[in-house]
């Protein structure tokens, strides 16, 4: 398949029946969790209890979803509203902000594509940093409104992670002090730590069939995702199956990445999830990815380590995370992987 099949996303407008590319087999569209009552847990920031219910969620789902967190509703819708906007430009010039192949920013299907045998009902657009760039090739002469809206969300999504952090790391007995390179001494020097991703999902002839996003992990530290009011996005939970998470009025679903799996060594579970499509209603999210600066070193934390916890993987720079993400997909963790048994030997 030329590469660029994989970049290229179908031009769903004109579509009426689900391509033979697009139809997943049911290996890979197992099915929901047979338990309604499962439910991610529901956290309120607000709470006194936050901190330690955030670390019970990461440990046993990788996964939660935040109220009372801060970010106006008014500004979640805006950005919302914005998101359908992009995607309801014509295919001809959407193409015109393509990402280029092996490139991360820009419009186009999402990159794990290329590991699965079926194409994604789906389209994606990345912002890294400022979103001029591309936005100008969407909206020559309008382009503003959309950049201030994404340059706000991120903004304040950063914030958010930073406050989600400082809770989680409380939560097992860390200072900031102990976490303080995460943060950036000056964002305008790290706009590589701002990823903002759209995804959209057009209404689909055969939504059973279909996959809108691939199960996957996120190479991220936490991942904070605002789904709208429709529902799609599951969450893989041992023994269990894949579980819906309920959209619930003006939250943010938290996901655990890699790169806290790895600094937790281990403790905090990343979280495998896809995002299922439905016959009647286009769905958009919107995801922020969080991470550390690009070539800052992320290894398990030394206070997570001790003679019945041996570090579990070695160090790497979220660069070369991502690069060997994009090579070896679900493999990823698999390869940085320190071997106990020599460590002990
Ligand atoms: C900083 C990131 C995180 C990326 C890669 C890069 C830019 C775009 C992100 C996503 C967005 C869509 C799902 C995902 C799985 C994908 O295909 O592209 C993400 C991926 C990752 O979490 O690995
Ligand atoms: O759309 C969703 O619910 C999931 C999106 C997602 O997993 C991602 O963008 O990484
Ligand atoms: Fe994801």
């Amino acid at each position: 398949m030329n590469i660029l099949n994989h970049i290229i996303p179908l031009d769903f407008e004109n579509v009426i029946k689900l391509p033979d590319s697009h139809k997943w087999n049911d290996d890979h569209r197992s099915p929901v969790c047979r338990f309604p009552h499962v439910q991610v847990p529901l956290i309120d920031l607000a709470s006194p209890h936050a901190a330690s219910l955030i670390r019970q969620a990461s440990e046993e789902w990788g996964v939660f979803q935040v109220k009372s967190h801060g970010i106006p509703m008014s500004l979640l819708n805006q950005v919302e509203n914005q998101t359908r906007r992009l995607f309801a430009l014509p295919e001809k010039r959407k193409l015109l902000a393509i990402r280029s192949p092996g490139g991360s920013r820009g419009y186009g299907m999402a990159r794990i594509s290329s590991f699965f045998p079926k194409l994604l009902w789906s389209e994606g657009f990345t912002i890294i940093g400022s979103p001029v760039e591309h936005a100008v090739q969407l909206w020559p002469h309008d382009h503003s409104s959309f950049c201030e809206i994404m340059e706000e969300c991120q903004e304040e999504m950063n914030g958010l992670s930073e406050k989600l952090m400082s809770l989680m790391f409380c939560s097992v007995g860390l200072t900031n002090q102990d976490v303080k390179w995460f943060k950036p001494t000056n964002v305008c020097k790290n706009p590589q730590q701002r990823v903002l991703h759209l995804n959209s999902y057009p209404a689909c002839p055969d939504p059973d069939q279909a996959m809108g996003l691939a199960p996957h992990t996120d190479s991220s530290l936490l991942t904070l995702l605002y789904q709208g009011n429709i529902a799609g996005l599951q969450v893989h939970r041992e023994n269990m199956g894949w579980v819906p998470v309920q959209p619930v009025d003006g939250s943010l679903v938290v996901t655990v990445g890699d790169l806290m799996h790895i600094i937790s060594n281990g403790r905090f579970k990343n979280c495998l999830h896809r995002a299922v499509v439905n016959r009647t209603n286009h769905r958009v999210s919107i995801a922020y990815f969080y991470g550390p600066p690009r070539d800052a070193k992320v290894s398990p934390l030394m206070k997570m380590i001790d003679t019945d916890h041996h570090p579990l993987y070695r160090p790497v720079t979220w660069n070369e995370y991502l690069h060997i993400k994009g090579t070896y997909f679900n493999k990823a963790l698999e390869l940085i992987r320190l071997n106990v048994d020599t460590k002990l030997g």
